[in-house]
């Protein structure tokens, strides 16, 4: 592992682990000495609470003491932060965001661009322990929706948040109809926020089996309720469902064939909101599914796992924040330039105040038959997806004459996609397009991490196509109706088409 650079800090940590645990306080804290911090190291955690009396000082391994730093510019504490259950209370500092990738550097081919770390992996420390993509120079990527001869997309488009919003919301829109899938950059989420839960998933997963198993219970330690925790390798799978197996799938032979005959192989952790309000568990319901309480591992028991539950509720405040921005994106995009005048750029907000949405870590280990095991050709579910993904790639898309285009790792970008439902709602304008995780090859020793957010309306919500509906009454989207099922879906609530399909992909002991 590369070293990490704790040389502002008296203590270094034990591992890079228990650096979540190291806070800068005081009041001396200001937003330059947190991005300064941000930059120094990935791991480190920078946070305020408006309610100190709720934080609980972290004593196993000498905690209880303030720590100073070498130059006593402020006090360090340690302590591990605790998050009421309302997942409300967290203060966040806003920091000037890191250097991230411009728009222009986007389109410089001698920065730092997507580029395929299959096609070059060779810089594997660096990779494992940091999660760097390797800035080599590789095709220019723009926001503009590169179309072929055929008419048909052969990259993805880079799209920079950091622009006014007409004209960002002008992008995607081309993006979502025309390929479905986008990175954005610029988008206002720190490199360690984001790092860190990516961290803190490699620790989850190094976990013994058997204190993971455990995770894949509720609370009571009784059945699963909702879709929390954690789900082995096999549980889901995502190639089996609406006629879009891909067909090497099903030319494997020997262990992948076994493996892959029980689903995808990788293995994932679900996280959902706690909300109070929506917690109905116990009732009739279905809403649990998605309201209930999460499962964490137990930090007390698994010292790797300290400050898990605080990395990825950060990260999800974050991501909630960032859906938001997209959905008015949405909003407007469908204003200008699909004949949405009169629909209110608050639209989709004001339908997903209380979102079903899933964070989930993945975990796909090395695999003897890379071609076919990672996770299945598919379309997602739900309203869209905002993934970060680690350097390792594997990442594909289908364009419409069914070759795969590489998503490739961009460092500090996010890949959205556009979900069924999301493509429904916009009467199928914006395409909701399949795509498959191919495994990193056992030669290779990769294992890849990628952290998808899948997103959805609220749990009553009725999504009805918006625009073009010639019949009026809802009924038909003019989307691709093999993966729409639109007649089947009229005047279901989000959280009835939702759970159709999550109880089709997952296998029913999970
Ligand atoms: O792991 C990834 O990069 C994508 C996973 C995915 O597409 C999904 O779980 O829906
Ligand atoms: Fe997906």
């Amino acid at each position: 592992m590369a070293p990490i650079a704790f040389d502002n800090i008296d203590e270094a940590p034990s591992s890079p682990r228990t650096a979540a645990l190291y806070y800068w306080g005081g009041g001396g804290y200001n937003d330059d000495d947190a991005a300064a911090d941000c930059n120094v190291n990935n791991h480190v955690q920078s946070q305020q609470k408006s309610d100190v009396s709720t934080l609980r000082e972290y004593t196993t391994s000498g905690g209880g003491r303030h720590h100073h730093q070498r130059h006593h510019r402020r006090p360090v504490i340690k302590f591990h932060l605790e998050m009421d259950d309302d997942c409300n209370h967290w203060m966040f500092l806003r920091r000037p965001a890191p250097a991230q990738v411009s728009s222009s550097a986007a389109a410089d081919t001698n920065s730092v661009q997507a580029n395929s770390l299959q096609e070059d992996n060779n810089n594997s420390e660096l990779l494992q322990s940091q999660n760097l993509v390797k800035q080599v120079p590789a095709a220019a990527e723009t926001a503009e929706v590169d179309i072929n001869s055929d008419g048909d997309f052969n990259t993805i488009p880079i799209i920079n948040l950091d622009q006014p919003l007409e004209k960002y919301a002008k992008q995607i829109g081309d993006a979502c109809r025309d390929i479905g899938f986008f990175y954005i950059v610029n988008h206002g989420i720190e490199e360690c926020i984001m790092s860190d839960v990516m961290d803190a998933s490699k620790r989850l997963f190094d976990l013994d089996l058997e204190s993971k198993l455990a995770l894949n219970a509720g609370n009571d330690g009784k059945e699963k309720k909702g879709y929390r925790g954690y789900f082995g390798i096999g549980a889901e799978d995502l190639d089996n469902k609406d006629g879009t197996r891909d067909l090497a799938s099903e030319e494997q032979n020997g262990l992948n064939k076994m493996l892959k005959s029980k689903g995808d192989f990788k293995e994932g952790f679900d996280v959902g909101l706690e909300k109070q309000d929506m917690n109905v568990e116990g009732g009739d319901n279905a809403c649990h599914a998605f309201f209930g309480r999460n499962v964490w591992p137990n930090e007390h028991k698994h010292e790797s796992v300290i400050g898990f539950r605080q990395s990825l509720l950060r990260y999800q405040n974050e991501l909630l924040k960032l859906a938001d921005k997209l959905m008015i994106a949405f909003a407007m995009s469908l204003q200008i330039d699909d004949g949405a005048a009169g629909l209110p750029m608050d639209y989709f907000l004001t339908r997903t105040r209380n979102p079903m949405c899933t964070l989930r870590l993945l975990h796909y280990p090395p695999s003897l038959d890379m071609a076919n095991s990672g996770c299945g050709a598919h379309t997602d579910y739900g309203l869209f997806t905002i993934l970060q993904q680690d350097s390792i790639g594997g990442l594909q898309v289908r364009n419409h004459a069914k070759k795969w285009i590489q998503a490739k790792p961009l460092r500090g970008s996010f890949v959205i996609n556009v979900g069924d439902m999301l493509s429904h709602w916009t009467s199928g304008v914006y395409a909701s397009t399949v795509h498959r995780v191919v495994s990193p090859s056992s030669s290779s020793g990769y294992h890849r991490y990628s952290v998808p957010f899948f997103f959805n309306p609220d749990h009553d919500a009725v999504v009805e196509p918006i625009l073009n509906d010639e019949s009026g009454d809802g009924d038909d989207c003019g989307g691709d109706g093999g993966i729409c099922s639109c007649k089947k879906r009229r005047n279901s609530s989000a959280l009835e088409i939702l759970q159709a399909r999550y109880n089709g992909t997952f296998q029913s002991d999970n």
